[in-house]
């Protein structure tokens, strides 16, 4: 068995009588992705914190590689990495210069070799001698990550990595996770994309409203939701109801006009599922097979939609009415 990089048992934080973790534990094994899923204010920065020993937890026992974070800080801080959301990069000293001050301060050496390896990992050897200023929001991501990668902690901890970037800087991002694990560090990731736990994580813990609601692998937690379905969305309630008298064992979504009709999603089963409403005059406005994602997960366990989800229904309802 793997040893724990980080254990966390009966964790308890509250901002006055605002009560953000209520006591919460997990243990993460060394060498793994471990991803705390939450939408915005869930605790997870919170929990970021007292892990890293920049905030005191109210109650609980933290152990980040062995070393209690309340009695043995100077032990945590030398074995751990921190990028948050808010970039300690200077802006007035170029790339070069940021990760230089970083290697001198934790006394990495070679100084000048890490810098030049760092720089040319993270793609920023270009830009190398530009103000950071300059930088787009991705670079200065990429910079963040690597002044947090001098002196190549074992522990890192990555507080909403992505959050704001386009895809492809997301994506270079979830790239370099994946090479640091395959280095054999640990990593634990904040996020509040789905689809990001589901790509990086080997375990995910779902936060909420101060519990942790879930604890597992992807698809552990995937197996948690109802399986494969068919969604069929009709034009009005007369076109669901008949439908719906046609479809035995299908669940509706009269709001929405939908009808989740449980299958294998085989083309043999769709074609018979088709042929059943052509029979009967019946057409469907829209029909997707839909697979259990994380986002039904988090709906399913919290009862409210994923950040994603959310962001994309508003999108949607933004785009209908400008049309
Ligand atoms: N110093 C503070 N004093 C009072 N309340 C705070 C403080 N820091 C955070 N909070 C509150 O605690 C809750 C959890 O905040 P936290 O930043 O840990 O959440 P988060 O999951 O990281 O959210 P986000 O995704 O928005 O960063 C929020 O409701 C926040 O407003």
């Amino acid at each position: 068995m793997r040893s724990s990089a980080i254990a966390v048992s009966g964790l308890r934080k509250a901002y006055g009588d605002k009560v953000v973790l209520d006591g919460i534990d997990f243990d993460v094994a060394a060498g793994s992705v471990f991803s705390l899923l939450g939408p915005n204010g869930a605790g997870k920065t919170t929990t970021v914190n007292v892990l890293t020993t920049l905030m005191k937890a109210d109650a609980g026992t933290v152990r980040i590689a062995g070393h209690d974070v309340a009695s043995a800080t100077k032990e945590v801080r030398r074995v751990i990495g921190v990028t948050g959301q808010f970039a300690a990069v200077d802006e007035l000293l170029s790339g070069r210069e940021n990760l230089r001050l970083m290697a001198d301060l934790k006394r990495v050496r070679p100084g000048d070799q890490v810098v030049t390896e760092l720089l040319e990992r993270f793609d920023l050897v270009e830009s190398a001698d530009k103000m950071a200023a300059t930088y787009s929001g991705g670079m200065r991501r990429k910079l963040d990550l690597a002044m947090t990668l001098v002196g190549a902690p074992q522990i890192i901890f990555l507080d909403e990595p992505t959050t704001g970037l386009d895809p492809r800087s997301r994506r270079t991002m979830w790239g370099i996770v994946r090479e640091l694990v395959a280095d054999g560090t640990t990593i634990f990731l904040t996020t509040q994309y789905l689809e990001e736990a589901d790509q990086l994580a080997d375990r995910i813990a779902v936060l909420d409203q101060g519990h942790l609601v879930a604890q597992g692998t992807p698809e552990e937690l995937k197996r948690q939701v109802p399986g494969t379905h068919v969604r069929l969305r009709f034009a009005d309630l007369y076109e669901l109801d008949e439908a719906a008298r046609v479809l035995a064992g299908a669940t509706r979504d009269d709001e929405e006009l939908i009808l989740r009709v449980p299958s294998d999603g085989e083309s043999k089963s769709l074609l018979g599922l088709l042929s059943r409403l052509d029979e009967h005059m019946i057409n469907a406005k829209e029909f997707s097979v839909h697979t259990p994602d994380l986002d039904d997960v988090f709906l399913a366990l919290t009862g409210r939609a994923g950040t994603e989800r959310t962001e994309r229904t508003e999108r949607t309802s933004e785009e209908a009415i400008a049309r």
